[in-house]
């Protein structure tokens, strides 16, 4: 609401200015001219005299038709009708006085002052008042029955007989205006300003500005208002506030947050093994899962879903992810120590602690996870265990035997020996960390793996973290969504659940997500669906954005470096893993002024988007197990895009290392220099045939390569021997001049064969 001046209430009301002033002035306001701006609360005390002019000409149009009841009206009508009705009753239509009583009601709204004024109108014009009202301000003379009209009479007299209607007018002001009621409660997010504060407590904004002003701030209706001041507020109306935090939906971290703990339950710990190629990763992995998965499921083939689930002699569960034990995995066995609750390091007793065991114990460490060592191959005469703790002590890692506070357990992989006693740690460990979670709540959790599927399309391994996933549960997994249409564990049985801890792989995803992608089920599919497109579309701008500004970044490289020059890679792979893996490695290759750039990575066969993208990006491509489409390889031959594939992942990272060095090397372009047409041939012993030439276009030099083109064929290309003018060697013989040209290996020289010289010129890289 602006501020409204004193000549513009005048007008509003019908009243000059100066009327306006003297009952200002009654009210101790003193304004010093009709252009004074009124305050809210001066407007409201004034709308207590002149509401039922102010009120406008509108609200009596609409309540018109009620004035065809007014008979009834007295009857029906509630409080300020009633008032009305003395004055009607006892001095009929023609009173100032009876319209001057229902006037006042301050802030009854059209409707309590139609019926204030009904009487008035029918008794004058009958029936023909409404349309005249539908013309409000127009002549209020004639239209003495029309609304306006009795307002403007009541205007003259309040004019006339200011005195006398000041005390009917006065008493009326305290009227309370019909309050709403407050509510028991308002929420907001952030902050609220005066005008949306008033409106959630139902109250007019000056009040909640008078408020504000008694609390001593002076604040303006479109006034921002901070958490205390509107907490302040509402305590003056007694009305209980509470702030909305705004959840981002889409955020799935969000839904990570610990729930109510009293629901939770123990969950089997998981379970990473980490080490040093060679040491038995693999070795303790099966071990373990043959001893006890294969046990349990007689006779069951365990498939490999990249992780697994065991059970102890006492029936405890314990979930082992099986990640990939090669160096090029570091990646995604970092990945692995994020949903791990312990770690085991695998050393082996007769090699001792090696770089890759420092990097798994760094990872471990990083993420907070506790560390368990297994003293691997045990069984070899070579073992030497103390050595092992000796070494590990200088990486923080005490073994309790010496007094620290880490668990060192002497195994052999191979024969099974210690593994029992493994295991037993590791539940005894994860005992302490108080492993909970609750299974009645809706899952989240982690990708493990996850591919694409011939025939069943997108296929995840997901480790439910926390509640329990069932098949057809709407899902978010990364940027993808889908309903969970079938779910196999880790045995390769169908399964219609999976609780905390427990590995599963399912389909009914849109789209592959990526191995670490956070997974959450929503509670309707509709729900999943936005939150999984919203996900995508915003990582499809990142990644856009990221491009951009890649652009950007290499544009002042360029300028800083001088000459920098940039392989644009695509990674494409069978599963997300190796993709990954493989890229991380691709990024660490070192080669001098060049750097790799790796422009698009994705599960699956190389298709002809690929191509288009790599043409575009003027990219290699590389398919480690995957091979391109039928329409993707047509559209690499026609777009000239190279496509690299492999099967066995040192071979990729090597190769494109030697095509890197190989960039290094200068690059050089053909310069045509001139040609020379072959007029005669002479043919001398020792020296060969001799080409009478005359040069006809350009020059041809000493040093310069040759073609020799017949009938536009051609058909020798080599270097020149001997280049002479006359009996002289010559360095260079222009245009328009006669030679004779020796060619180095090559005497079948004809007349009218055509000489094209040529040099190769060094040059600059793009
Ligand atoms: N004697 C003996 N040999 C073992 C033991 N554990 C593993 N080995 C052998 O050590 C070699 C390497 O074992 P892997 O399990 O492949 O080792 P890894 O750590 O998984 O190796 P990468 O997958 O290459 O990282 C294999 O030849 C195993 O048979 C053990 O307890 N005793």
């Amino acid at each position: 609401m602006t501020k409204i001046r004193v000549h513009e209430y005048a007008k509003k009301v019908d009243k000059p200015s100066k009327e306006i002033i003297n009952e200002l002035s009654k009210m101790n306001v003193k304004v010093p001219n009709h252009m004074a701006t009124l305050e809210d609360t001066d407007v409201t005390k004034l709308d207590g005299i002149y509401k039922n002019a102010a009120a406008g000409q509108r609200p009596q149009a609409k309540s018109r038709p009620a004035t065809s009841r007014p008979a009834q009206g007295n009857q029906s009508r509630p409080s300020q009708s009633g008032q009305s009705r003395p004055s009607q009753g006892g001095q009929t239509r023609p009173s100032g006085q009876s319209q001057s009583k229902p006037a006042a009601p301050s802030q009854g709204q059209s409707r309590s002052q139609g019926n204030g004024q009904r009487p008035t109108a029918p008794a004058k014009s009958g029936s023909n008042f409404t349309p005249k009202a539908a013309k409000p301000t127009a002549g209020p003379g004639q239209r003495s029955s029309g609304r306006p009209g009795g307002g403007n009479r009541n205007g003259f007299q309040n004019r006339n007989r200011k005195g006398k209607q000041q005390q009917p007018v006065n008493p009326l002001p305290p009227m309370p205006k019909k309050e709403k009621e407050l509510p028991a409660k308002i929420t907001f997010s952030e902050s609220l300003t005066v005008a949306e504060l008033a409106k959630k407590l139902g109250r007019e904004p000056s009040e909640v500005i008078k408020k504000l002003f008694m609390l001593g701030a002076m604040a303006t209706i479109n006034q921002e208002l901070d958490k205390d001041t509107i907490e302040l507020i509402c305590a003056e109306y007694e009305v209980e506030v509470e702030e909305e935090i705004i959840v981002d939906k889409t955020d799935l971290e969000v839904y990570f947050e610990p729930e109510d703990e009293n629901l939770n339950q123990e969950r089997p710990p998981v379970v990473t093994i980490m080490g040093h190629v060679d040491h038995g990763k693999t070795t303790l992995l099966d071990s373990i899962r043959h001893t006890k998965v294969t046990a349990g499921e007689a006779g069951g083939i365990t498939q490999h879903i990249g992780a697994y689930q065991v059970v102890d002699d006492n029936d405890k569960k314990i979930t082992f992810l099986d990640t990939p034990g090669h160096a090029a995995f570091t990646t995604m066995r970092a990945r692995g120590a994020k949903v791990t609750d312990l770690a085991i390091i695998v050393v082996a007793a007769d090699d001792g602690v090696m770089p890759q065991t420092v990097e798994a114990i760094n990872h471990a460490k990083a993420a907070e996870v506790p560390i368990i060592i297994a003293v691997n191959k045990m069984d070899k005469p070579s073992a030497n265990p103390d050595r092992v703790m000796q070494e590990l002590t200088e990486h923080g890692l005490v073994a309790e035997a010496w007094g620290g506070d880490t668990i060192f357990v002497p195994i052999s992989a191979l024969t099974g020996d210690g593994i029992d006693s493994l295991l037993e740690m590791v539940l005894l460990v994860s005992e302490v960390g108080e492993l909970k979670a609750n299974p009645a709540r809706r899952a989240i959790g982690t990708v493990i793996e996850a591919e694409l599927d011939k025939g069943r399309g997108s296929v995840a391994t997901l480790l439910v973290q926390d509640g329990t996933l069932k098949v057809g549960d709407p899902i978010v997994v990364g940027n993808t969504f889908g309903r969970v249409r079938a779910m196999v564990s880790d045995t390769g049985r169908r399964a219609k659940e999976a609780g905390p801890s427990t590995p599963v792989e399912i389909t009914g995803l849109n789209d592959v997500p990526q191995a670490g992608d956070r997974f959450v089920v929503f509670e309707d599919e509709k729900t999943a669906r936005q939150v999984g497109e919203t996900r995508a579309t915003s990582a499809l701008q990142v990644q856009r954005s990221e491009k951009t500004r890649v652009t950007l970044d290499n544009l002042f490289d360029q300028l800083k470096q001088g000459e920098m020059k940039e392989l644009n890679l695509i990674v494409k792979a069978d599963v997300q893993g190796a993709v990954e893996a493989m890229a991380a490695s691709l990024l660490k290759l070192d080669v001098e002024g060049v750097n790799v750039k790796i422009i698009h990575t994705g599960a699956g066969a190389i298709t002809e988007s690929d191509i288009a993208l790599a043409a575009a990006s003027n990219a290699i491509i590389i398919g480690f197990n995957v091979r391109p489409d039928a329409n993707a390889k047509r559209a690499a031959d026609a777009e000239g895009v190279d496509i690299r594939l492999h099967r066995i992942i040192y071979k990729v990272i090597e190769e494109i290392e030697f095509a890197m060095k190989g960039l290094l090397d200068p690059e050089f372009e053909e310069k045509i220099i001139g040609q020379a047409e072959i007029r005669s041939t002479f043919k001398v012993s020792k020296v060969g045939t001799i080409a009478g030439s005359y040069v006809t276009e350009g020059k041809i030099t000493r040093n310069s390569g040759v073609r020799v083109i017949r009938e536009g064929i051609v058909v020798f290309e080599g270097e020149i021997d001997t280049l002479k003018r006359f009996k002289d060697d010559a360095k260079e013989v222009a245009k328009g001049y006669e030679c004779g040209i020796t060619i180095k290996n090559f005497n079948d020289v004809k007349e009218l064969d055509i000489i094209e010289a040529f040099i190769m010129e060094e040059i600059e890289r793009k």
